[in-house]
């Protein structure tokens, strides 16, 4: 659908984007994370073709991405708000539907359509200048879905929602990726990310540090377990674990936490088993696998 090739986005010396290359193909949710600044609205916006200095492009239709932009296959919903603050909801809805070309007589089912999706039925007739925060995230969202796309691309769309209207898009756009329609949205909400997305590409120090399904970035998860001993861990144990143990923590002079990947060669049994003779008297043990949000946050961290 898309292909990102070779693409390096800088803002005059501040190389934000570096050598990116990816695709979105038919059925794919992309999720895309990273901290504050690390580049993914840079990413989104040079999608629909709002780039500064660039090397490397988009292809679109095996063409590179020009002036002739295919806004018509895409819905876009940018992070800051861009919309006609003095007209109703309505109004700005049916607005991106004439400028997607779609046909006069389907304009009326597609607004009410994506009016629906964003709960914004009763609100149909106020002017967007009047509504609130969250209320105007929803009319831009309803702008850039209205149109059916084949490709969605939404810039933390979540935002400023509540609950149930984050899940009511995000409902809508998975049905749309599972009709082989191709999403990629960024947003800080990991767990919205957790349930919904099929591929996460991950940007870290300028760089595409992951890309691929999420089953692959959760592979990557650990397991902690927590191990409660006898009693207050000794002097030599201590240095025995740091010595020999990679990522544990102390909780308190009686219990650990050692986390190991979340892979069957590395189960709790074959590290006691490295802890030497007479030491190390456990009552307990309990485990948990860590969850998307602190695997994310390891990787960041490291
Ligand atoms: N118009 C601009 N001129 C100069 N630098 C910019 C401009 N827009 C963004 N940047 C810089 O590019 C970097 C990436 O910004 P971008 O908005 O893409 O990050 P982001 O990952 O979307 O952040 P956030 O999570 O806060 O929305 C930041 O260092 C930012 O300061």
């Amino acid at each position: 659908m898309l292909e990102v090739k070779d693409l390096s986005i800088n803002y005059d010396d501040n190389v934000v984007l570096n050598n990116f290359n990816f695709c979105l193909s038919p059925g794919d949710f992309i999720g895309v994370l990273g901290s504050n600044g690390s580049g993914k609205s840079t990413l989104l916006n040079s999608l629909v073709g709002v780039y500064p200095n660039k090397s490397g492009g988009i292809i679109y239709n095996q063409k590179y991405l020009d002036k002739n932009h295919p806004f018509s296959s895409i819905g876009f919903s940018p992070q800051s708000q861009v919309m006609d603050w003095y007209l109703d909801v309505w109004s700005n809805v049916e607005l991106g539907l004439r400028l997607a070309n779609i046909d006069k007589h389907k304009i009326k089912e597609y607004c009410d359509f994506a009016i629906d999706i964003v709960s914004l039925n009763s609100a149909k007739k106020k002017i967007v200048d009047t509504l609130s925060g969250g209320q105007q995230q929803r009319v831009q969202i309803a702008r850039a879905i209205a149109h059916k796309p084949n490709i969605y691309i939404l810039d933390e769309p979540t935002t400023g929602l509540d609950v149930e209207s984050s899940e009511k898009l995000l409902d809508f756009l998975l049905l749309e990726s599972q009709n082989n329609k191709g999403v990629i949205i960024s947003t800080h909400d990991i767990s919205l990310l957790e349930c919904f997305c099929t591929k996460i590409l991950f940007i870290k120090d300028n760089k595409i540090e992951f890309f691929g399904c999420k089953e692959e970035f959760m592979k990557e998860q650990m397991i902690r377990f927590y191990i409660e001993f006898e009693y207050k861990i000794t002097d030599a144990e201590f240095s025995w674990l740091k010595k020999n143990i990679n990522e544990y923590q102390v909780i308190n002079p009686f219990s650990i936490e050692i986390f190991t990947p979340n892979t069957t060669d590395h189960t709790i049994f074959s590290i006691i088993n490295t802890f030497p003779k007479d030491t190390f008297n456990i009552k307990n043990i309990s485990s948990n696998v860590i969850n998307l949000r602190e695997t994310y946050l390891n990787k960041v961290k490291h």
